[in-house]
């Protein structure tokens, strides 16, 4: 049983980086620095980093982080790669460098996602503090959030995140864009070794950015609103209203990243036991609020 505690990181590509500094800073309120490599680190707790955009060609995201407790949680995680004769990558010292850990096993799922399974990170434990004086992330024991990624081939792509990185699935919801005649687009969410309803979905369509969404918490509900603000005076583009999920009750807007992909800011997502949990088919997005059709605009419809 492979079992992974939380999202770690995320790496994005980016041909524009200044454009990345000022979204970290200026609209997430994260701390951005430049890596000796010349990567951009985005700091948002006491990690080094929990968003590292590497200068390239295209805007796009590359690769979830996958977190597990120690050595030995890694080595059986290779174990059971192993015994599914999933081919995967042992990160260079190079790599491992970069993404600062102590060792670092890459591997593809059956939609082309990237996954990279690590233990170990280095840390100063410097203290978080953001340049828009945001309280809070929450992060921690419940990993940076969730990202929700394209899985075009999705019966596989599941069987995959279910049985070989061991994600428990905590909800299903049937996406019917057209009405209940029309066809249905799959979006199941799963979790990890943490209390955190999802740190990963997976969508039944391609999406070119490589991501879907990335999503983080804040611990009060003003700073969400804050971060509208900011949104709207760097000239932003909001992907979908103010709302709050059925499922996991986050209270979230989203919006366009530089490297084409969303992200969700939101505030009071559920703690779930997994004990108690039991898995709903829901049939329908939010609570209240969410119109992602603000988003839809004639480029990206
Ligand atoms: C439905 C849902 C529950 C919890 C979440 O954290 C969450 O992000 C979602 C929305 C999933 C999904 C999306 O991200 C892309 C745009 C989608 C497909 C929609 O237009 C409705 C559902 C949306
Ligand atoms: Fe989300």
């Amino acid at each position: 049983m492979m079992e992974i505690r939380g999202l770690a990181y995320v790496v994005a590509e980016s041909s524009d980086l200044d454009r990345w500094v000022s979204y970290a800073r200026d609209v997430l309120g994260m701390m951005p620095s430049t890596s000796t490599d010349g990567d951009l680190l985005i700091k948002m707790d006491e990690r080094q980093f929990r968003f590292q955009v590497q200068p390239g060609r295209n805007d796009k995201y590359l690769a979830s982080g996958w977190e597990v407790a120690n050595q030995e949680a890694f080595e059986q995680a290779l174990k059971v790669l192993d015994a599914g004769k999933v081919g995967y990558e042992l990160g260079s010292a190079e790599l491992c460098a970069k993404r600062q850990v102590q060792q670092l096993a890459v591997v593809r799922d059956p939609s082309g996602n990237r996954h990279e399974i690590v233990w170990g990170f280095k840390s100063d434990f410097t203290h978080f503090a953001s340049p828009q004086g945001v309280s809070k992330f929450i992060t921690g024991d419940y990993g940076l959030g969730h990202t929700v990624l394209p899985a075009p081939d999705f019966d596989k792509t599941v069987a995959f995140v279910r049985d070989v990185l061991g994600f428990g699935l905590s909800d299903i919801y049937n996406f019917k864009p057209a009405g209940d005649a029309g066809p249905t687009i799959r979006i199941h969410f799963f979790h990890c070794e943490n209390a955190r309803h999802h740190s990963l979905a997976l969508a039944e369509f391609p999406a070119p950015s490589g991501c879907v969404h990335v999503m983080v918490e804040v611990d009060n509900m003003p700073e969400v609103g804050r971060a509208m603000d900011r949104m709207k005076a760097q000239n932003v583009q909001l992907t979908a209203t103010l709302g709050q999920h059925t499922n996991d009750k986050m209270i979230s807007f989203y919006m366009r990243s530089p490297s084409n992909f969303d992200v969700e800011y939101g505030f009071g997502g559920a703690i779930v036991d997994w004990a108690q949990h039991i898995t709903h088919e829901f049939t329908a997005v939010s609570l209240w609020g969410h119109d992602f059709s603000v988003g839809r605009t004639a480029e990206n419809a």
